[in-house]
């Protein structure tokens, strides 16, 4: 295995591009380790999707290429980057961006709750990357605090989502296109199914709405160890707890905020739209803080510097001796 340095088993041209070391991170369907660029030395994390572990090949081959085509469409400063994607017989090799604050899980545990305000520039974070997941028509369905990567050690930090491992692309659905023909022989559950369709959008906003929980409460919404019924039934119940020690100190609007996102009906729950909305992300500084840190102005000014220099001023170009030339 990798642990005794044998990367014999990985593809050829991968090893000739990275060296893969440590284990960072684990998920149900694979790992993903640190890996250095050789030609560059530049840090990055390879996902190892390990095609068995999913119960039919079919189920693996959509999953994983379902997540691969998202990583390469999307293009948004909080979501992960693919750089590159390589596969055996039997494992998929996806190298990402490295994220060197590791998983916001690991954030929140060690801090046991997040300040609000820093809950907020992360949960700003999140829902701009969901809102423009949303907007092409992707569904990430898997939203948890493993797949939201922190860019630093920083409170003050860019966030990314995940893990696109569960999303789905919203195609036209089956049901759409029998809506379109005759209805005279269609049994009527197939319409009473229709008024619970065009909600698969508002999944993404409960989980958004536990992941907020969780970093201002410290711990999750809905656990085992509250009470005497199920997880699932206290979910589908909507049944959580603010435990006064851990939320005294949290504001009334960003409660709000929570309040309106675990709501059981998806027709009554808050959109990501009015999430953005809400007077609790009306906040000025918070929002410089995140499109700063989403939108470096650094990166533009690297785009210009490429350009050729304006027309009649000296060039000045570095040749492969570092002599400076006009
Ligand atoms: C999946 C991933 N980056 O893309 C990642 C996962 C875990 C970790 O600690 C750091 C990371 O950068």
């Amino acid at each position: 295995d990798l642990m005794s340095d044998d990367q014999s088993s990985l593809p050829r041209e991968l090893r000739e591009k990275y060296l893969l070391t440590r284990r960072i991170g684990t998920g149900v369907c694979g790992e993903v380790r640190l890996a250095f660029q050789r030609s560059t030395c530049r840090k990055v994390a390879v996902k190892i999707i390990n095609k068995k572990n999913f119960q039919s090949e079919g189920m693996a081959t959509r999953n994983a290429t379902t997540e691969i085509e998202i990583l390469q469409r999307v293009d948004h400063p909080c979501l992960i980057k693919t750089e590159d994607f390589y596969q055996t017989d039997d494992s998929y090799y996806i190298v990402l961006e490295l994220m060197e604050g590791g998983e916001l899980f690991h954030r929140v545990k060690s801090q046991q709750q997040l300040q609000e305000n820093v809950a907020k520039l992360y949960f700003y974070q999140m829902l701009s990357a969901v809102q423009y997941l949303h907007s092409n028509g992707i569904i990430h369905r898997d939203l948890k605090p493993e797949n939201i990567l922190l860019s630093s050690q920083e409170d003050v930090c860019l966030i990314k989502v995940t893990d696109f491992n569960q999303s789905r692309i919203l195609e036209e659905s089956v049901l759409m296109r029998t809506l379109c023909g005759t209805p005279s022989y269609l049994a009527p559950e197939v319409f009473t199914q229709a008024s619970t369709t065009g909600y698969s959008l508002a999944v993404d906003a409960w989980s958004l709405g536990v992941l907020l929980f969780v970093c201002l409460g410290g711990y999750p919404p809905f656990h085992e160890s509250f009470g005497d019924k199920s997880v699932t039934d206290q979910i589908i119940l909507g049944e959580f707890t603010m435990v006064p020690s851990k939320w005294r100190h949290v504001s009334d609007q960003a409660k709000d905020v929570v309040r309106r996102l675990l709501v059981v009906d998806p027709s009554k729950r808050m959109s990501i739209e009015a999430a953005l909305q809400h007077a609790w992300l009306q906040d000025q500084g918070m929002l410089e803080t995140a499109h700063r840190l989403m939108y470096p102005p650094g990166e533009d000014a690297a785009a210009v510097s490429m350009q050729e220099a304006p027309s009649g001023g000296p060039s000045k170009r570095k040749r492969g001796d570092g002599d400076e030339e006009d």
